[in-house]
């Protein structure tokens, strides 16, 4: 069955590629009973193209992610008793990584917010921040911190409606209020907000340069049955994995949130719209990815 365009072509490879040709990401989060939800987005960032992946996770849940899938490498930092990160945790480092996604299942305590804090200022890597990452900038207000590097064009954020309600105030049921009060947030920091949501929109600037146009892209693909719990991680997975294959913000939010519908509407036509879960979401990836 034809399916809808495209809005930029999926990254081919060259006959002699390697790895490190398409991108080392680094997913940070899960927590004890959240695991699941960076397995997630790491198995999605596999799935997508990355060339090495790495789960940061709290230490007593390494195991547990590690064994979701063998490609998977895992870094454990310092946890509390009740398994998600210690205060002594730190932002591993950035340099030899081409993106970072963050938040996914990682709870709100002092070490996650130390974690963010360090990843705001990390404005020369490619980085998005889903779930608790933007429950920390709400309930901190770390997007107003004098501190905060002036430009944040290589950030993206992911929030649903109830997570974007708590950024910006504006309730969950007032989508159009909530584009509205997105697009204040990218003129004044020049990152890139997906709106998620039956139809995803997309908002962000024309050019990360001087261009202060707010631009947005709703998304033609998905459906109902991706309101599961996991869906949204596994977009977590697949805008970082793009990202880190050298993907602008923009491209890899739009290119990402339609991969990722066309999972979706496979997943439920094999499975049916309520019968589907994040695992059928991620095992379709392959499959639309290949009639690209
Ligand atoms: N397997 C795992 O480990 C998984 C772990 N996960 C992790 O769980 C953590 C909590 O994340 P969460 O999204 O489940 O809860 P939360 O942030 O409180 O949001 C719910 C609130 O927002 C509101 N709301 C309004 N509209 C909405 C909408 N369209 N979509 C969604 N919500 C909407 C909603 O309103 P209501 O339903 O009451 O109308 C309610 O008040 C987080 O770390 C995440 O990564 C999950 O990814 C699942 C798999
Ligand atoms: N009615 C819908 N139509 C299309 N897509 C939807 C619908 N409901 C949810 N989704 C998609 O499913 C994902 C849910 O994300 P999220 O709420 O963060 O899930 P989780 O945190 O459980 O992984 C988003 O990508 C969202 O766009
Ligand atoms: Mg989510």
């Amino acid at each position: 069955m034809a399916h809808p365009t495209p809005p930029l072509p999926f990254p081919t490879r060259a006959s002699d590629a390697h790895k490190g040709d398409f991108g080392s990401v680094l997913l940070i989060g899960g927590s004890r009973g959240m695991a699941g939800s960076i397995a997630l987005s790491s198995m999605a960032a596999l799935k997508t193209g990355s060339g090495l992946v790495s789960a940061a996770v709290p230490d007593r849940c390494l195991e547990t992610v590690a064994s979701f899938h063998p490609g998977i490498m895992t870094l454990p930092l310092p946890d509390t008793d009740d398994g998600q990160f210690a205060s002594s945790a730190t932002l591993p480092s950035t340099q030899s990584l081409n993106a970072v996604g963050c938040g996914p299942g990682m709870r709100t305590g002092a070490g996650s917010l130390r974690i963010v804090e360090a990843l705001l200022q990390q404005n020369d890597c490619m980085r998005l921040m889903d779930a608790d990452a933007i429950n920390l900038l709400s309930e901190h207000q770390l997007l107003d911190r004098p501190a905060l590097p002036r430009d944040q064009s290589t950030l993206v954020l992911t929030p649903h409606p109830g997570e974007l309600a708590r950024l910006t105030g504006v309730s969950a049921g007032d989508r159009p209020g909530q584009i509205a009060a997105a697009k204040t947030l990218v003129e004044k920091h020049g990152l890139t907000i997906v709106v998620k949501g039956g139809p995803t929109v997309v908002v962000g600037l024309e050019s990360a340069a001087d261009n202060r146009n707010v631009i947005e892209h709703v998304n033609n693909s998905g459906n109902p049955g991706m309101a599961t719990a996991g869906s949204g991680d596994v977009l977590t997975g697949i805008i970082t994995s793009l990202l880190g294959q050298g993907l602008s913000p923009w491209d890899a939010a739009r290119l990402g949130v339609f991969v990722h519908g066309l999972a979706g509407d496979a997943a439920a036509a094999k499975h049916s719209q309520p019968g589907m879960t994040c695992a059928e979401l991620l095992q379709s990836l392959p499959d639309v990815i290949h009639s690209l």
